[in-house]
């Protein structure tokens, strides 16, 4: 057994999990009038209501006890504090100071990153005025309409998620394109959509090595000299975002072009960096900003709050207690708002990547889970296929449901009915339909004791299935900043619980490499081909087709 398996905090977690089994959330609700008051908590304008767990106040300082016993305190300042907490990569990981506020300086090696995160903010305040503001032109003198945003993983995801989410806030004058997959049909789709004359490209890669952003550059360039632009009108409609300077100039970029990006962000970290200008193009600057703001305050609560009023290690925690207590092996995210349909998708990269790791400290191999499958999509949708699985099926699901109470330009009666049936299912999974409760219903209709009793086993739901419910006034940037923020930390806390590095990512990098000598076998059709039997014959089908 590893060390934390055998502590005293998890054997007392493993053993309240054992009785908290035998119980029923009905019974807690019926026998507490103020169990829902008891287990909500507000900040940065977030309501979260977690009173659908399986809880009590004992399984709650049980795992505030976990969480104080893995020193997450500490190791969350150290992150705030520019320690190197990624040791694999050797790296510091504070995106935080992307969205420092506060006026204090962040210290990497010794040296205040903040006037050059300040100067690129400023850069990008000033890029986007000159775009909005039709200063800004292309070649043949025409504003900039068209952005074409090329990046995939970290350096599109997010922005992606942002500029969906918060469409009520759209600038008037330009639309945002975003092209990550290395499948042609995208870009040639997105290409063929737009005027070049009126295109603004804006590349973001953080390594400006990834083979997906390049090749879709590559092809946009081409496009853009075969409608007409010439090699000199490039710096006018292609824009970088990447911290290797040096490949960015090589590719073409001008350097006035290139936003910075620095080591100490994380890809799944970055849309605070230039890696967000996009959604700045989108939303306009000061919407930006205000984005910027709500992850601050949500940093400012995750580091002062006490644990039983801290959203991220509250949501953590929770998550702890389902995967490493209860089998739970994924967790669905259920945004109620079409606008934020891409969250799910986001935090699954947030989440998976960081905590899909098996190893702890120096090198203990886990005897424990660790990050959960997220997965999930917009309600009510969902509701009409895979719910059916969370209310009834054999696996445990915990679910975060999320509404804004407020939507622009919203129909009140679809509002309505959206709030009723994102409250009913969380009521659904929780109290279930019992037996009884069925054939009461049934028993009307005249059927026979047998089928009665067959239809009712099968109409019988267990309930005591766990839901948070977020709440906000409206989905604002702000607001949407501090939600994106209390995810992050929420996966940080988790992970620092497991002990994993959850700021590395060795088994996507393994991918691009093994990805990259197939390809060189493809593109060689005469080489020999030395891998598996499986693959070989795969990459010999493609030849044949492709010969
Ligand atoms: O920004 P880039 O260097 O192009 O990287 C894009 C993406 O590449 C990889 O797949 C990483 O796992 C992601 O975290 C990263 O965001």
């Amino acid at each position: 057994m590893t060390a934390l398996t055998e502590s005293p905090a998890w054997q007392n977690l493993a053993s309240l999990a054992e009785q908290i089994k035998t119980q029923h959330m009905r019974d807690w609700f019926a026998a507490d009038p103020k169990r829902a008051e008891k287990y909500t908590r507000a900040a940065c304008g977030i309501e979260l209501d977690f009173s659908k767990n399986l809880i009590t106040d004992e399984v709650i300082s049980a795992l505030q006890t976990l969480a104080s016993d893995c020193q997450i305190a500490e190791k969350r300042d150290a992150m705030f504090a520019g320690e190197i907490i990624n040791h694999t990569e050797k790296r510091a990981v504070l995106h935080t100071a992307l969205r420092n506020f506060s006026g204090n300086p962040v210290l990497v090696d010794g040296e205040d990153v903040m006037p050059e995160v300040l100067a690129c903010q400023q850069k990008i305040e000033k890029f986007v005025a000159s775009v909005h503001n039709g200063e800004l032109k292309g070649y043949t003198g025409k504003p900039l309409k068209e952005i074409v945003a090329i990046g995939i993983g970290g350096s599109f995801l997010g922005p992606k998620i942002m500029s969906e989410a918060l469409k009520p806030y759209w600038f008037d004058g330009v639309k945002v394109h975003y092209v990550a997959n290395v499948d042609g049909c995208h870009i040639q789709d997105v290409l063929a959509s737009v005027d070049h004359e009126e295109t603004l490209v804006v590349m973001s890669s953080k390594s400006f090595g990834t083979q997906e952003t390049l090749q879709n550059t590559l092809t946009a360039k081409a496009w853009f000299l075969n409608a007409g632009g010439t090699q000199q009108d490039i710096a006018k409609h292609f824009i970088a975002v990447s911290s290797n300077i040096k490949a960015a100039t090589e590719f073409g970029m001008a350097e006035d072009n290139i936003f910075p990006m620095w080591d100490w962000v994380g890809g799944r970290y970055s849309l605070w960096s230039a890696i967000g200008l996009p959604v700045a193009l989108t939303i306009g600057y000061d919407n930006y900003r205000a984005l910027l703001q709500g992850a601050f305050e949500m940093d400012e609560h995750f580091q002062t709050a006490p644990a039983e009023q801290n959203l991220p290690m509250i949501l953590a925690t929770l998550g702890v207690w389902y995967i490493n207590f209860f089998g739970a092996q994924s967790h669905v995210l259920l945004p109620y708002y079409h606008y934020l349909r891409g969250f799910p998708a986001y935090v699954q990269q947030l989440d998976m990547e960081s905590n899909g790791k098996r190893v702890s400290g120096d090198k203990t191999v886990t005897d424990y889970e660790t990050g959960p499958v997220i997965w999930g999509s917009e309600g009510t949708n969902g509701q009409h296929s895979f719910h059916q699985l969370i209310h009834q099926g054999t696996v445990l699901i915990p679910a975060d449901f999320m509404l804004p109470l407020n939507v622009p330009n919203q129909d009140d009666t679809h509002h309505a009915m959206l709030a009723s049936n994102c409250f009913g299912q969380t009521q659904a999974l929780m109290q279930g339909k019992t037996f009884e409760e069925c054939k009461a219903d049934l028993e009307e209709k005249g059927l026979s004791k047998d089928e009665l009793d067959s239809l009712a086993t099968h109409k019988t739901m267990p309930g005591n299935k766990p839901s948070n419910t977020f709440l906000f006034d409206k989905l604002d940037p702000k607001t949407l900043g501090s939600l994106i923020a209390l995810y992050e930390h929420k996966v940080f806390v988790q992970g620092a619980i497991w002990g994993v590095n959850s700021f590395d990512q060795w088994g996507v990098e393994l991918g691009k490499e093994l990805g990259n000598q197939v390809l060189d076998k493809l593109v060689n059709t005469e080489a020999a081909l030395n891998f598996d039997a499986s693959t070989n014959q795969l990459i010999a089908k493609f030849r044949q087709a492709n010969g």
